[in-house]
């Protein structure tokens, strides 16, 4: 602990202890928006390979793949990849071999993250890589486990993923409860490893950026650069301050975050949004953005349930939209639902279009104009028509889908910066490029904060930005 304390007060920060939360991160300095807070290289991870796409094993590149001829497991883009990881894989490739070839394709990801932590830290016991103040076994062993509030059923499959573990390592006295520990660690403390999108790639386990606790109303962001985590300040974060990025997705209303960092993160969280919980202006905000809409359509009111239960009133012009009518709708849009694919192919854009523009048409007739719920289907819409390069549809869904982000994205949030980014690209393609210009200049002053201005991803944004403005003053003066 002294060590890493001795570290961290270079890099201007500090670990405290509080009794609610545990251990926390603290500024000793002030930090200003964008600045890098701190960043940390994996104490072990994996790509998410699955049979549909694999990923390198060093660096998560996806082209120019070879398999590991031995093991047939791990994916490596180039000889110097896999020399960075061959000291772990070599150990891993020898117990994975000994599998019986089905067993051994179907060893998971998070099997994996776990027999890489136990060989990293046997190598790093006997010295055969080193360790250092931020990264090291110790650092492992002081992460929550939370093992006397996880469930029963949850238990019996972190022992038997524990088994598995053991079986596969061949160690012998190996700890099979230590090992159950350890998943537990991992479900609490590991992170999902996303590109400058956020797509998610892999996982990795950052022992000292898992020091940093949740908010719903976080001071700044936990981004990727390759594999390393790098937590950028958002805002300007005062000397004696804690360190907060959020956990989960923050647009739902505050019982669904709550509800989601219970089942994952087992607390209750107190941050500023969650206290108001049960209030008036977070009522309103939860059905907003969870609710129905006004019978009237051209009232943006929000419902709640009347009291005798048989119906929801709109709380702007008095309306009443009665349990069967929205029961109907309801039962519609399940069946539609149902239908829809959870994974697109390909060869299935054009039928996944139409199923979802029919769900959207609903959700449009059900859900409160700021619905979440719309906001996702109209993010799939625009998805699958970018892959059937329909601009002018996906133009116009990420358009409706920009007020939902601001109001639930507020400030210098990265998905707000994405998607002002789709949007601007969208615009540019189309030959819009005075607002292309002004799109990417919004997605700019947000993203330089949150992924910081040295990425290939930033650089890239640059570039658009510069293009997109020489041809927009060419127009100009072609017009003039
Ligand atoms: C990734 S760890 C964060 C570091 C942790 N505090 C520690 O002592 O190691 C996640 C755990 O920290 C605690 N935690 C994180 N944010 C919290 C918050 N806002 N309020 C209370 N507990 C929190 C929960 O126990 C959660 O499962």
């Amino acid at each position: 602990m002294e060590e890493l304390q001795r570290a961290l007060e270079d890099r201007s920060l500090t670990v405290s202890n509080v009794p609610e939360k545990g251990r926390c991160l603290f500024t000793t300095r002030d930090f200003s928006p964008g600045e890098v807070i701190i960043s940390q290289e994996p104490y072990v991870s994996v790509p998410n390979n699955s049979s549909a796409e694999s990923r390198c094993d060093a660096c998560f590149e996806s082209s120019n793949l070879k398999k590991c001829s031995a093991c047939q497991v791990v994916y490596y883009c180039s000889n110097s990849c896999q020399k960075s990881e061959w000291k772990l894989h070599r150990l891993e490739c020898e117990a994975l071999s000994k599998l019986h070839k089905e067993r051994r394709m179907a060893v998971t990801p998070s099997i994996r993250l776990m027999i890489k932590l136990y060989l990293r830290t046997k190598l790093q016991t006997e010295r055969v890589i080193p360790a250092s103040a931020m990264d090291n076994y110790k650092l492992v062993e002081a992460l929550v486990a939370h093992m006397s509030e996880i469930d029963e059923k949850q238990l019996v499959l972190y022992a038997q993923m524990a088994n598995l573990v053991s079986l596969i390592l061949q160690w012998p006295g190996i700890n099979i409860k230590e090992i159950a520990e350890n998943f537990s660690k991992l479900a609490c403390n590991a992170h999902t490893i996303c590109d400058s999108e956020l797509r998610p790639l892999g996982t990795g386990l950052y022992p000292v950026i898992s020091i940093v606790n949740h908010s719903c109303l976080p001071n700044s962001v936990l981004l990727f650069e390759g594999r390393s985590a790098v937590v950028h300040a958002v805002q300007h974060i005062p000397k004696g301050a804690e360190v907060l990025i959020s956990y989960i997705e923050t647009a739902g209303s505050t019982l669904t975050r709550q509800k989601a960092l219970k089942e994952q993160y087992l607390f209750t969280c107190t941050c500023p949004r969650c206290s108001k919980v049960g209030k008036y202006n977070d009522i309103q905000e939860s059905a907003v953005l969870e609710g129905y809409r006004c019978k009237d359509n051209g009232c943006i009111g929000f419902l709640l349930r009347e009291s005798d239960g048989n119906g929801f009133i709109c709380q702007q012009c008095g309306l009443v939209r009665s349990k069967e009518e929205i029961k109907q709708i309801a039962s519609e849009l399940k069946s539609l639902s149902d239908k829809a694919p959870i994974s697109t192919p390909s060869h299935n854009y054009q039928e996944s279009v139409s199923v979802y523009r029919a769900i959207e048409t609903l959700q449009r007739k059900l859900y409160h104009p700021f619905s979440i719920s719309l906001m996702q289907t109209r993010e799939k819409l625009l998805k699958i028509l970018m892959e059937l390069e329909d601009w002018s549809e996906a133009l116009a869904y990420c358009r409706l889908t920009i007020p939902v982000y601001q109001r639930v994205y507020p400030g210098c949030h990265p998905l707000l910066g994405l998607q002002y980014y789709t949007c601007g690209k969208l615009e540019w393609l189309l030959g819009d490029t005075e607002n292309a210009v002004k799109s990417l200049i919004k997605a700019v002053d947000i993203l330089q904060i949150t992924h910081g201005t040295s990425t290939p991803f930033m650089k890239d944004l640059f570039v658009r930005l510069e293009e997109a403005r020489a041809e927009a003053s060419y127009k100009f003066s072609s017009e003039e």
